[in-house]
Order: C-alpha cells, then structure tokens, then sequence
C-alpha cells in the first residue's frame, strides 16, 4: 500500500469525522441517549445494601459559601446515591448541616491535616466532586489540590465545578490527561480555562468547535459547558443537550447540575461500554445529568414562574427523572 494511499485514507478519515463531528445531533441520536441514559440507571432491585448505587463526596463549603456544596450534595442523593459526605471549611459545618439531617459533613478542609483527613474516607467513594463553594482561599486551594492528587492515585472519578475549575485554570497539569475527569465550566469558567490552556479569546461563532478543542487540549478530558444549550465533549465526540428548560437563571443551578453527575458517572462507568453502545460512559452520564437539570428548572418554573429557586428544583429531581429515564 502507497504511502499516498494511507494519507487520502487518513485524511477522508478526518474530514469525515469532523464532518460528523459538527452536524447537528438528529432527534434519533437523542432518542438513543435517552435509551443510553435508562441502560445505565440501576435496576430495582432488594438484594443491594447500602452504599452500592453510590457514595459520593463533595469538596466544597466555606465561611462565605454554603449553598453550594448543600445543593450539589443533596442533588446526588435525590438522583439515587445512597450516601453523600461534604468535606467543608469548619465554620461552614455547622451550616451546612443544619439545613439537612441526610449529609455527612466533614469540618476539614482548612486543617493542616486535610488531605489525610480526606484520604481516609476515598476507599469508600465512588466519585468527588470538588468545588462548589470552594472559595479561592490559597491554603484551601492548596489542600485540594493534595485531595485531587490523592484522589488521581486511587483512579476515582473526578466532577470538577465552579472554584475546582478555578485551581485547574492555574495549574492545568493537574488534571491533564486523567480520563475519569468531567469538567463542568459556566461561561466565565469556560473562558478562563481557554485561556489558561490555550490562550486569547473564545471563538464564540464555534462553540462546538471550542469545547472539542480545549478538551483535546486537555489531554480528552470531559468537558460540559453549560449554557442556553449544553455542549459535551471527550476531544472525539461532541453532544449537545437542549432539553427544554426555562428563563429563569437563579445560582445554584450549576450545583445542581454537578451534584446529579456523581451518582450518574458512578453508574455509567459500572455499567461500562457494553452498555452504553461504545459511547464514552462520561458522555452519557453528562448528558442524562444536563438533560435531568433542565427538566427541573423546567418543572420548577411552571410551578413557581420568576419566583424559582435551586431548591424548588431539587423538589423537582424525582418526577422529572421518572419522567425522563425510567419508562
Ligand atoms: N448559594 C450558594 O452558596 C452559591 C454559591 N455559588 C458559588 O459561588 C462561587 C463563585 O461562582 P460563580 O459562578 O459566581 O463564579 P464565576 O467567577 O465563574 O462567575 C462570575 C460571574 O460571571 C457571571 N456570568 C455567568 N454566566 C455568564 C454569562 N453567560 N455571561 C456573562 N457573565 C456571566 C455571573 O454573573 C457570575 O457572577 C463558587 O464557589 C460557586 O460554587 C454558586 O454555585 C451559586 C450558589
Ligand atoms: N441560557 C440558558 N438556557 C437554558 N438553560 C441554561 C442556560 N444557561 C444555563 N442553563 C442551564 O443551567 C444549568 C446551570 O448552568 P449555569 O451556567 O447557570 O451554571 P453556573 O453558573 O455554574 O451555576 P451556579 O449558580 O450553580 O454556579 C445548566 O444545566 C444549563 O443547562
Ligand atoms: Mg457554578
């Protein structure tokens, strides 16, 4: 075979790809994430003890910021998680605590010893999610940076949000190449990680394009970015999800979001390829988690119109994920 011949090849190769790359998702390949999404959700079953459809972390809480981590924790255990720690600054326990009796908060996160006091509880999760509420306190950042290493070591699966997505746009290398990462950036997120990564402005004639780049960039990390329509990509592939949502833009929902992705990722990745047709198990869990968020606010906001909160979403989580993904 001419080399000629392997290079036409290799190109057409390309081109085809970024041709399909580009195209507008049909409403057939929605119909098959949806499909994807319910073969990846736990089957009922009474044989299953506690922990096993999940136990996640949240790295995340600080004396300005409660709400955050609250609403990420609270929404992993409302998709289907079993348990749900929060590792938290101290004066942001008591708080965080007292708006509900079903998490398990961890006064740490600011102790010279916060990376052990993590340490010890990783062998029992499925997935952290660092960040909502984070702050950017140096000596904070510092400890999740040590939690997000450790984290690396023992392969868990990492949702990277809000003030995490901060530290990563300082030192990009840390989350390099780790394939079990989901990056879930807002838009200002979005912007400061291109510009950490790759530099100058975000082409936003092509967003699809960017977020196919700055995961490429970031060794085929998974990227969600969030925004009138969500766009997800592992460098290869890249979906959009436009669930009907709402006007309504209150904070929080962004946790929500995040929040939901742990319990998804866990079962998506236990479910593994088989499963979900060859598509990359991060894909699908991103996409089931957007889709359900957008349900909520959409939900929320036929209940409550302009006076929906984060917290009237996540009274929407369960019918909107029966609604959705259980048939
Ligand atoms: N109740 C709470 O405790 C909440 C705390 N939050 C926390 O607040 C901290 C900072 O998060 P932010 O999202 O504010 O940080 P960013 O620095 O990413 O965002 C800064 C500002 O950008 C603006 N912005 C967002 N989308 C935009 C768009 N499309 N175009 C132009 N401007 C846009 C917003 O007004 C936001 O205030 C994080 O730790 C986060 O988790 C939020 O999660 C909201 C709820
Ligand atoms: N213009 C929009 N139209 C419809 N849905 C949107 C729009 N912008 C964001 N969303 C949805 O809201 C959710 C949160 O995205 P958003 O950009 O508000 O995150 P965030 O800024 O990180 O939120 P948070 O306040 O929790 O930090 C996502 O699921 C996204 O799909
Ligand atoms: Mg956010």
């Amino acid at each position: 075979m001419g080399l000629g011949w392997v290079a036409t090849l290799v190109c057409e190769r390309v081109l085809r790809r970024t041709f399909s790359l580009h195209k507008a998702q049909s409403v057939e390949d929605m119909e098959n994430f949806f499909q994807l999404v319910r073969n990846i959700v736990p089957a009922p079953t009474l044989k299953k003890h506690k922990g096993q459809d999940g136990q996640i972390g949240v790295v995340g809480g600080c004396q300005e910021y409660t709400g955050a981590p609250y609403f990420a924790a609270i929404s992993a255990l409302k998709v289907g998680a079993d348990l749900s720690h929060v590792f938290c600054a101290r004066e942001a326990a008591p708080v965080i605590k007292s708006y509900s009796p079903e998490l398990i908060v961890h006064p740490v996160l600011d102790s010279l010893s916060a990376v052990e006091e993590v340490q010890k509880w990783l062998p029992r999760l499925h997935v952290l999610i660092v960040g909502p509420g984070l702050g950017r306190d140096d000596q904070l950042l510092s400890n999740v940076r040590g939690i997000v290493e450790a984290s690396k070591a023992r392969d868990i699966p990492l949702v990277i949000d809000a003030d995490g997505l901060w530290l990563i746009a300082q030192q990009p290398a840390l989350i390099q190449g780790y394939q079990k990462a989901i990056l879930t950036p807002n838009k200002m997120e979005f912007s400061r990680l291109w510009e950490a990564v790759i530099g100058g402005p975000v082409d936003d004639r092509d967003h699809r394009g960017s977020v196919l780049r700055l995961s490429q960039a970031l060794g085929n990390v998974t990227v969600v970015q969030k925004g009138e329509q969500d766009l997800i990509s592992n460098g290869q592939q890249v979906l959009a999800c436009s669930q009907e949502g709402s006007s309504r833009r209150c904070g929080g929902q962004g946790d929500l979001l995040s929040g939901s992705l742990g319990p998804m990722v866990h079962w998506a990745l236990l479910a593994g390829p088989e499963k979900t047709n060859g598509s990359s198990p991060l894909l699908v869990a991103a996409w089931g988690a957007c889709t359900l968020t957008r349900q909520c606010n959409h939900q929320a906001f036929q209940k409550h119109g302009r006076s929906t909160t984060t917290t009237d979403m996540i009274s929407e989580v369960g019918a909107a994920f029966s609604k959705l993904f259980e048939t």
